[in-house]
């Protein structure tokens, strides 16, 4: 019979789930998040961006197609638990590899399932984000306050790669310093379908080292954690600006890039996770339909006069993606590389791309 094992959260709340994935040898303090998406479970467990968090699945069944590494977002799972109503232990799927019980325990990861998804995703849309502890001794109600406490520190240096690495491109046409916050695998798979060398740097490299490559365009990549937590790689950025270099920037990075040029982030009460997220171009009047991971936000209010409101989101009116003026530079807020998640968005490759080809 499964383990019996506890989810206490900040405000008090202790629900009581099964035991799946790796074993719970110790207790799990993250910050707990949902996510609507209904599909796409591999690339949210693999996305470095939930570093420091576990994350609730709000749709009941997760697991049917079982894991396949080829939809890894990154090397593993960097989440520190996972959450789900169901697990499936028969997965069907020609491209099934494992399931999903065997895939959390090899990455030793622990997850906690047959728990009422349904009210602790609506405990959070009601009192904002929270920090949780998973468990397997009913938790007393003086823990809570380590609960209170606790925040995800340092999360940028555990998921960029340690190292710099090429990845080159058969037909290269443009060379790509990729600024790794956690990057996904799939911004590089899409600029390597645009023909673009890559250059993959650590987040602790210097803006005088990434422009000794010489680099045609500088992408920014997402990554977990408060954006405000990386002083370092703001200062640095805020040179590359100066640059004239095209510069493209994705979640994470497109918060990393509003700070250097003066604006101001925030966090928001629950964030937006999931793959059917609206936003509306308003340069363009067009609506898109894209996938999203973040908890905080740049400021509409706080944008400096080089910076163009170019997205927003059409549920709460947040700013979803920036122009700037006085270079040649723009991001975004939600995932153009979409994995898991609609294509709409992905022609902002091709921009990145026109934007160093008419430099070039
Ligand atoms: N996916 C991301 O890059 C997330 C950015 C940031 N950590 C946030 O939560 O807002």
């Amino acid at each position: 019979m499964e383990q019996t094992v506890y989810l206490q959260l900040e405000d008090g709340t202790c629900l009581t789930g099964k035991h799946f994935g790796a074993p719970l040898k110790e207790d799990v303090i993250a910050e707990v998040v949902f996510t609507t998406a209904m599909t796409g479970y591999t690339e949210t467990l693999t996305d470095p961006s939930y570093y420091g968090q576990m994350v609730v699945q709000t749709f009941p069944l997760i697991g049917n197609y079982g894991v396949n590494p080829k939809d890894f977002e990154s090397k593993g799972i960097h989440m520190s638990a996972y959450i789900t109503r169901e697990w499936c232990p028969c997965p069907s799927n020609f491209r099934c590899q494992t399931d999903l019980d065997a895939f959390l325990k090899q990455q030793n990861v622990p997850g906690i399932y047959d728990l009422d998804t349904r009210y602790l995703t609506k405990l959070i849309r009601e009192r904002g984000v929270m920090n949780g502890r998973l468990t397997s001794l009913r938790p007393d109600s003086a823990a809570v306050e380590d609960l209170k406490s606790w925040a995800i520190t340092d999360a940028v240096a555990h998921v960029t790669c340690r190292e710099p690495y090429q990845i080159p491109s058969p037909l290269p046409r443009h060379h790509v310093v990729l600024w790794d916050f956690g990057a996904k695998q799939n911004i590089i798979r899409k600029l390597h379908a645009l023909n673009c060398d890559l250059t993959i740097v650590p987040a602790s490299t210097t803006a005088a080292r990434i422009l000794s490559y010489s680099p045609d365009g500088i992408m920014l990549s997402n990554g977990p954690g408060n954006p405000k937590d990386n002083p370092a790689i703001i200062s640095e950025l805020s040179h590359l600006c100066k640059s004239g270099i095209p510069i493209f920037g994705i979640c994470l990075g497109h918060q990393l890039l509003a700070l250097a040029n003066g604006a101001d982030t925030e966090k928001l009460k629950y964030g937006h996770r999931g793959a059917n997220q609206p936003v509306k171009d308003l340069l363009t009047g067009r609506d898109y339909i894209t996938s999203q991971n973040h908890g905080y936000a740049v400021k509409n209010d706080s944008l400096p006069d080089n910076a163009i409101l170019r997205f927003i989101n059409l549920n709460d009116g947040t700013c979803e993606g920036v122009s700037y003026q006085d270079f040649p530079g723009f991001s975004v807020q939600f995932h153009p590389e979409a994995c898991g998640g609609p294509h709409d968005s992905e022609f902002l490759f091709r921009e990145f791309v026109a934007l160093m080809e008419r430099r070039a």
